[in-house]
């Protein structure tokens, strides 16, 4: 008999998450079934995602939504083998037992030596995040100007090592003077602390006084009211992420879009990323060949301890990592 730590959500969050939202509790799973398997995660993710979902899609008593790194320790399905890694989508959960039709195995020239981690990150959904949405809502050419906000993230860092790949000049943006340093490092051609400029219509100008040809818009709000200002004509706007709003009791005002809309002939297009679900293949394959490559550089920050799921996830809300947020196990 396995025990299986779980995190359920206590309480629907007020405002910013709070640790006493969450409990911890202990499940007995039951032992196998024919065609079932048992599986234990190595690594959990925490995404920003999970916030504004917990309000719209989950009660109170439910485990935490979530993907894993996980390993199959025990197998009664015979098309999956003991010891094998797979991403999984089973939440905030230690073990868990699945009939293997929701599991996603690691690409199959997956190297030992690249953390089994990076699945939840840049060669997982954040990095399609940033792929899809570039090429596909953005729809940028080589030579243009992208802007990416939230830029030392998960996602926005892909974004600008992706945007520099295909050739065009990136600005980003992040809420810290090391995450900036870690910008430039990754080549990024220009970046600024959001938090510290005096103006950030200034900063924005200076960074690129032509304007925008794309903005990969991570966090929305009074962000996407100033930026939108500065896009150039026929510009592009990918609404991927709104995260300054997700812990709004009382909804902002605003942005109101519409005369640089018209007035610059804008387009701009809010996207999930599981639309491209029928390519994750072809994603997913590109982002490993690049981080092989070292074309594509990766960041994560490691919170060691299950237990320490809540923090982690507090800590991403509140811009305390640099790169993409993981639990080691
Ligand atoms: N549409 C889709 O399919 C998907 C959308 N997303 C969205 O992409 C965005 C980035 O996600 P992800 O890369 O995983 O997360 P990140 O790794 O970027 O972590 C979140 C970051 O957001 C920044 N942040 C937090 N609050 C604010 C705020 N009020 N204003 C500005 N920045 C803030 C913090 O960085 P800083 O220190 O710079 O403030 C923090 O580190 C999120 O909005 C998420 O919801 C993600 C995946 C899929
Ligand atoms: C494989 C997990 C899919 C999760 C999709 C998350 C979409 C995120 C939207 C906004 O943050």
């Amino acid at each position: 008999m396995v025990t299986a730590k779980v995190w359920v959500l206590k309480k629907h969050f007020e405002g910013f998450p709070k640790s006493s939202d969450f409990d911890l509790k202990h499940i007995e799973l039951p032992n196998l079934k024919d065609g079932e398997l048992l599986l234990e995660s190595v690594f959990l993710s925490v995404d920003p995602y999970m916030r504004p979902y917990s309000q719209r899609n989950m009660k109170e008593g439910d485990i935490m939504i979530g993907t894993q790194v996980a390993r199959i320790v025990e197998s009664k399905n015979p098309d999956f083998t003991v010891g094998v890694f797979v991403v999984a989508r089973s939440g905030w959960r230690t073990h868990f037992i699945s009939d293997g039709k929701d599991l996603r195995a690691l690409p199959p020239n997956w190297p030992e030596s690249l953390p089994r981690s990076l699945a939840l990150g840049t060669i997982g959904m954040p990095g399609l995040t940033a792929y899809f949405g570039l090429l596909e809502v953005c729809k940028m050419k080589s030579g243009e100007t992208v802007l990416v906000n939230a830029a030392a993230g998960a996602v926005g860092s892909v974004v600008g090592q992706l945007a520099k790949i295909w050739g065009c000049k990136v600005v980003g943006c992040a809420g810290s003077d090391d995450k900036v340093a870690y910008l430039k490092k990754i080549g990024f051609d220009e970046a600024f602390n959001y938090k510290t400029v005096a103006s950030l219509d200034e900063a924005l100008r200076k960074a690129s006084p032509d304007g925008y040809d794309c903005f990969f818009d991570n966090v929305g709000g009074e962000f996407t009211t100033v930026a939108i200002n500065q896009m150039k004509t026929y510009g592009r706007i990918a609404l991927c992420g709104a995260i300054s709003q997700y812990n709004d009791s009382v909804p902002q005002k605003g942005p109101y879009v519409q005369m640089p809309m018209i007035f610059k002939e804008l387009q701009m297009e809010g996207f999930i990323v599981s639309r491209w679900n029928n390519r994750w293949e072809e994603g997913l394959n590109t982002m490993l060949k690049w981080v092989m490559e070292g074309k594509v550089k990766c960041h994560e920050q490691v919170t060691e301890g299950f237990e320490n799921m809540p923090a982690a996830f507090i800590g991403m809300l509140k811009g305390e990592n640099l790169g993409k947020a993981v639990i080691k196990v």
